[in-house]
């Protein structure tokens, strides 16, 4: 496995791959990656004969008083398990390698809709960030394929959306939230619980698992099942962000003849903000 740090090389490494008509897979990450991103890796590796995977902590779609500073960056230890997951590229760039001009003066992907509610309400600028380091790391690559994780709905839902109206020539696959044992979705983010925060972080799946159940039993009045989630949230000693039931494809509040729903959450714990998320086929 190669790392490189600048476009110069990446590109170098992947005209040789292009030339012997090899499919190239693309696994963006921000890195202190965990069995969920390797789980794209693997899913990656599945699908395509080369695998570049990405690490890069884009301070474009992180808010003012967000987390980027401190954000965990474990280079090292995220080379060996890429190693042994089978990625045949890591390709870490500098900020100065991806904003040459700075923030200020960058180019912007702006993506309607889908970008607005959940997340996009509560972090602006945020889908912006990734729409546009996405688009970037699409034409450095040039993959032919794109794995992301469903932990990230929204984002997922943002990527496909500018996949499609941008005509960008490469194919979105979705893989599943890994968890914990107790249910907890694996984030580099739980990192940062204490040990009494950790124990409480699995409500989050637990009450969109409830959530979820109400909805498979026919209620459809989805603003009181919010409402009811929320209330548990808070009861666990977590600050709900939000607790959405929507349309699993525009991501707008569900109906009820809506027949894909996905309940999305986010809350905090202390000041670690987590996100979850789960399907319901109706
Ligand atoms: N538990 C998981 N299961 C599957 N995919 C995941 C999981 N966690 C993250 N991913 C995916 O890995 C990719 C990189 O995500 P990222 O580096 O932000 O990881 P993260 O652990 O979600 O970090 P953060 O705590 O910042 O949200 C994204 O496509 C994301 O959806
Ligand atoms: C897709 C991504 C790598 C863009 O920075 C990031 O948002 C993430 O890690 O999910
Ligand atoms: N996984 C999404 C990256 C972020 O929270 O900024």
């Amino acid at each position: 496995m190669r790392t490189v740090h600048t476009l110069k090389e990446l590109r170098t490494m992947l005209r040789g791959y292009r030339q012997k008509g090899k499919r190239i897979a693309l696994v963006p990450t921000m890195g202190n990656l965990h069995e969920g991103h390797i789980s794209l890796v693997r899913r990656a590796s599945e699908t395509a004969e080369i695998v570049v995977t990405s690490i890069f902590v884009n301070p474009m779609q992180f808010g003012a008083t967000e987390d980027l500073d401190s954000y965990p960056r474990t280079l090292q230890e995220d080379q060996d398990a890429l190693d042994k997951a089978g990625s045949t590229l890591v390709f870490t760039p500098s900020n100065s390698e991806i904003y040459p001009e700075g923030l200020a003066r960058q180019t912007r992907v702006v993506v309607p809709e889908v970008s607005e509610g959940h997340c996009g309400a509560s972090r602006p600028g945020h889908f912006e960030g990734v729409a546009t380091v996405v688009t970037m790391l699409f034409n450095m690559v040039q993959p032919d394929v794109a794995v992301f994780g469903e932990k990230d709905f929204q984002q997922l839902a943002v990527i496909r959306k500018l996949t499609r109206d941008l005509m960008l020539p490469v194919e979105i696959v979705g893989a599943p939230t890994i968890r914990e044992k107790d249910g907890l979705a694996k984030s580099s983010r739980n990192g940062y619980l204490s040990k009494s925060e950790r124990a409480k972080a699995p409500v989050i799946y637990s009450t969109l698992q409830a959530a979820v159940e109400k909805i498979r039993q026919g209620r459809t009045d989805f603003k009181t099942i919010e409402a009811e989630a929320s209330q548990a949230l808070n009861d666990a000693g977590l600050r709900p962000d939000y607790f959405n039931i929507a349309n699993s494809v525009t991501l707008k509040p569900a109906t009820p003849d809506d027949a894909d729903i996905t309940v999305l959450a986010a809350a905090f714990l202390g000041t670690t903000r987590l996100i979850d998320n789960l399907s319901v086929a109706r």
